[in-house]
């Protein structure tokens, strides 16, 4: 029998210290996440790779040398795999690190497949995340074995009722008294240039927190922006300096909400951990609680299923 082909989309991140300058290196020669005028854009690269490795292997020096988003995206592919079941087989093609969506497509070559699904691990498409990883795979795909096989590419699902839930449940699951919490959203940020040529994550992001609000009546929250990197102008606010404003201004227990990451990584565990929690606390908040990204939450999970089952049947991959 043929199975449908899965392929959960995700950054990547470095493995070990010895790989945060390689991993940077892939990264800023990405054009889709910097636009550096192409001819430049490997050698400009290299330079800010090593300049940036520093700074960055802090991060991962913290976390105990590596980033978990691999063994955490390859738990997320498995749990699908499981609600699945035997007609369809699940691998993770990441971006900028091991495994990479050439490599997944080299394990999946093997296998009989009637269509292939690519799955972002981005519930909010832009095209620095999402539409880079349907790039490089419309690079890779042509050169693979499987090049005839019809492709269906879910964009995103910020509005999923499924998603939606999951992330309130996770809310109410970690924060039983949430009630007396300011909920502070924090999503990536992205440079202001980006949005304006048309990228529709803010307003995904925007409406992704509308409707968890709508679960949580008479609580005061805000939607901030973390992780800009180099001089250009990113979105506004940060979430450091609205976390500094809230508690100075008073509020005394906190709940920080990351929303557009579904694992843990140096965004989640250093900044908003480890800098943002000793800052939080130095200025004399009660409580401050993280809230943990979705990971393998089995509502998640659910949604995720339910995104491959719908694209699979709407584009007949599988008979109904
Ligand atoms: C240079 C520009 C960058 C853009 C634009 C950008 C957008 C963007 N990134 C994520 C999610 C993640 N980014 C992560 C790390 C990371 N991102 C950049 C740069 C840009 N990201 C750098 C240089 C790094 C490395 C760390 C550092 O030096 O700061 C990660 C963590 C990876 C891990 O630890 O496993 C995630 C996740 C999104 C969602 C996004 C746009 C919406
Ligand atoms: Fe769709
Ligand atoms: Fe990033």
């Amino acid at each position: 029998m043929r199975k449908v082909g899965v392929l959960l989309l995700n950054m990547g991140g470095p493995d070990s210290l010895e790989a945060v300058q390689p991993f940077l290196y892939n990264l800023f020669s990405d054009h889709d996440i910097i636009a550096i005028p192409r001819l430049i854009q490997k050698p400009v690269a290299w330079i800010i790779s090593h300049v940036r490795a520093k700074k960055t292997m802090t991060y991962y020096r913290y976390m105990g040398g590596k980033s978990p988003q691999k063994e955490q995206t390859l738990e997320q592919a498995q749990k699908l795999q499981e609600v699945l079941g035997d007609g369809f087989l699940v691998k993770v093609g990441m971006r900028y690190w091991h495994p990479f969506i050439e490599e997944a497509l080299q394990e999946m070559e093997s296998y009989p497949l009637s269509g292939l699904i690519l799955l972002p691990m981005y519930p909010q498409y832009s095209r620095t995340t999402t539409g880079s990883s349907f790039n490089e795979f419309d690079r890779v795909f042509p050169k693979s074995q499987m090049s005839f096989l019809p492709v269906v590419k879910i964009q995103h699902y910020y509005d999923h009722p499924l998603y939606i839930q999951a992330m309130v449940e996770n809310i109410k699951e970690n924060l039983p008294n949430w009630q007396d919490y300011f909920f502070l959203f924090s999503a990536h940020s992205l440079p202001i240039s980006v949005i304006k040529k048309g990228d529709p994550y803010q307003f995904q992001t925007e409406r992704t927190v509308q409707l968890i609000m709508q679960h949580f009546p008479g609580v005061n929250y805000a939607l901030a922006y973390q992780s800009k990197v180099g001089p250009v102008k990113w979105l506004q606010p940060e979430t450091e300096k609205v976390l500094e404003d809230v508690i100075k201004r008073g509020v005394k227990k906190v709940a920080v909400i990351p929303v557009s990451f579904v694992n843990e990584h140096s965004e989640t565990l250093y900044e908003l951990d480890y800098q943002y929690g000793n800052m939080a606390r130095s200025l004399g908040v009660e409580d401050y609680v993280r809230i943990p990204t979705l990971r393998t939450h089995p509502t998640f999970v659910r949604c995720l299923a339910d995104l491959v089952l719908s694209h699979a049947l709407q584009h007949q991959l599988i008979g109904n």
